[in-house]
């Protein structure tokens, strides 16, 4: 047969619907009027196992029990989609018969498919939904920030904790190139999708408040094809802040167990030499000493070095802060208590600090806190050096040398009715006056330098210097914290500082002395003051924040503040004296 003759053939419906039959997915089955079975086509081959050759001309009840096909031939009815088994396999099928021109029922036939793979297809879809669903939960229950690029970099998804730390929301970010969120550094993205290859522990600042971060980011693949990177986000700014608290809380139980003695109080400016004289002095006797100072300038310090530098240096110091306990608490504290004291369970009885420190000294910081009765208390036990424990009669004499120290303006205190003017005087018999960093800024320079020292040991740095415009903020600066604020301030520069950084500059100041605003640089230093003297200090943290919005000059700040350059100068330097 030559081309043109096929062609020819091929014309003719009858072939053409041979073919489509054999080629068919789906199997046919069809019989006649006998219920023979008359057509057979390889998909039906397929489905139920039996060869063409052998299910033509045969009953169709004898190849397939259950088609239904006789059934169609009674009835004229047509069954479609019907649901059935076939050899374990699932199938569905339409049942037609076949009718003459006339409407006669000459035939049956059944078009049917094999459902197994879609239903383990569903099955497997079912899955994956129930795989998105944990993932989703997972994603949004992380601690860590997440964020997915797909294969160009563009941001498909984030978690609401990246939004938390980055402060930057899905509109930001959905869409956006990968670049988005970075404010310093390269996008780890970027690199994994160009190099294929995931990145570890790489820090840097993301989102508008510059958070620090650390980022891990890996390659998305499927059927080694990238898709994408994922990127998982620490928040280093909360580690660092721990890591930072921890080394303090380190750097002061070395500091507690390592004897502080006068050679470790840091003095050049004439106030401090005089107050460091004193206490020597005061160290020689055995009387009650009264440090007076505000918060953080080194009344702990003095007292340690007090102790050290007395003949009761073999015997034990205690300190006690009697702003951080309950009046009641305080009392059985200080003095101890007897058993039967209490009811319940804290029976038995214990000794109190001043016990615990016979032949030594007892360090009472922040005194003013104490309640009238307690005052009243250690009046008696300065007096008559004994104590009577609570709950208890029995007398106790005791030896401990008392180092009170107070923030507080005690002439006012007992003006107002706070404080005993009987304890007032005896604790006053030597009072020694530490004045605030502010009024020393000579001590300034040299407590910086040694905290730099202790500092890059403890944070492995090698900073050696100060920038003049540091120094001269330093210098400036209030202070309301003192000493203590001193040595946050520079830590904080040295965490803030770049690992090879050796230099503070100003830069690395700036934050910390600029977090405190007016109202928390007002409230520790206007209680319990003169009115002259709070005007004053008012009048210093104004100038001090016109200083600080003027950048440091001075013309500036008095022409922000309304007044003559001189005059400016004049108050500058009366703040220093
Ligand atoms: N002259 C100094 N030389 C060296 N370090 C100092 C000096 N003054 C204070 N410091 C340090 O400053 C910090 C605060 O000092 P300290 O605890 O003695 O202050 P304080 O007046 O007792 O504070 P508070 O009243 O808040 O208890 C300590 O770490 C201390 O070592």
């Amino acid at each position: 047969m030559t081309q043109s003759d096929k062609a020819k053939e091929w014309g003719q419906p009858q072939l053409q619907l041979d073919a489509l039959i054999q080629a068919m997915h789906d199997a046919m089955v069809a019989i006649d009027l006998r219920e023979t079975i008359v057509l057979f086509n390889p998909s039906a081959e397929r489905l139920t196992g039996v060869r063409a050759e052998d299910a033509l001309g045969m009953p169709v009840s004898e190849v397939i029990p259950n088609s239904r096909l006789p059934h169609i031939l009674q009835t004229g009815q047509a069954e479609i989609n019907q649901v059935q088994m076939l050899h374990h396999r699932s199938i569905v099928t339409n049942r037609v018969p076949v009718l003459s021109p006339d409407g006669d029922v000459t035939g049956a036939i059944a078009v049917f498919r094999d459902t197994t793979e879609l239903l383990d297809l569903a099955a497997e879809v079912l899955h994956l939904k129930e795989i998105q669903t944990l993932l989703e939960a997972i994603f949004e229950a992380t601690q860590d920030a997440i964020s997915v690029v797909d294969q160009h970099g563009i941001g498909l998804r984030i978690n609401s904790e990246y939004t938390r730390l980055t402060g930057l929301s899905e509109q930001d970010v959905i869409g956006k190139a990968a670049t988005v969120d970075i404010a310093e550094g390269e996008s780890m993205h970027m690199r994994v999708l160009k190099t294929g290859q995931p990145v570890r522990n790489v820090s840097m600042k993301v989102g508008p408040y510059r958070k620090d971060v650390l980022v891990n980011v890996a390659p998305m693949r499927v059927h080694d094809q990238l898709i994408g990177s994922v990127a998982v986000i620490h928040d280093l700014s909360e580690m660092r802040a721990l890591t930072e608290q921890l080394q303090r809380a380190n750097a002061q139980i070395r500091r507690l167990a390592t004897k502080i003695t006068f050679s470790d109080i840091i003095a050049k400016s004439p106030a401090m030499l005089e107050a460091l004289e004193a206490a020597k002095q005061a160290a020689r006797t055995r009387a009650t000493v009264l440090l007076r100072g505000e918060s953080g300038c080194g009344k702990e310090l003095f007292a340690h070095a007090i102790h050290q530098a007395s003949d009761r240096v073999s015997g034990p110091f205690l300190r006690v802060n009697c702003a951080a306990l309950s009046d009641s608490v305080l009392e059985s504290e200080l003095f101890g208590y007897e058993e039967g004291a209490f009811t319940g369970a804290r029976k038995g009885g214990r000794r109190g600090f001043f016990e615990e420190s016979d032949g030594g000294t007892l360090f009472l910081d922040e005194i003013a806190e104490l309640s009238i009765g307690t005052q009243a208390k250690l009046l008696r036990v300065l007096q008559e050096r004994e104590i009577i424990p609570v709950g208890g009669t029995r007398v106790r004499h005791v030896d401990v040398r008392v180092i009170a120290a107070t923030h507080v303006n005690l002439e006012k205190a007992m003006a107002d009715g706070r404080f005993r003017e009987d304890l007032y005087y005896r604790l006053h018999v030597l009072p020694i006056a530490i004045p605030p960093l502010r009024k020393r800024t000579q001590d300034i320079p040299l407590l910086a330098f040694n905290f730099l020292t202790r500092l890059n040991a403890e944070y492995g740095r090698h900073v050696h210097s100060i920038a003049d415009d540091a120094l001269a903020r330093l210098l400036e600066y209030a202070w309301p914290g003192n000493v203590r604020e001193l040595e946050n301030v520079l830590s904080r520069a040295l965490i803030r500082m770049d690992y090879r950084e050796q230099i503070i500059e100003l830069r690395h100041l700036v934050p910390s002395l600029e977090q405190r605003d007016v109202a928390t640089d007002v409230f520790p230093v206007l209680t319990d003051d003169t009115l002259a003297n709070q005007l004053k200090r008012a009048e210093r943290i104004a100038i001090e924040n016109a200083l600080k919005k003027a950048h440091g000059n001075r013309e500036e700040a008095a022409a922000r503040l309304g007044v003559s350059v001189r005059s400016l100068y004049y108050k500058l330097s009366r703040d220093q004296e």
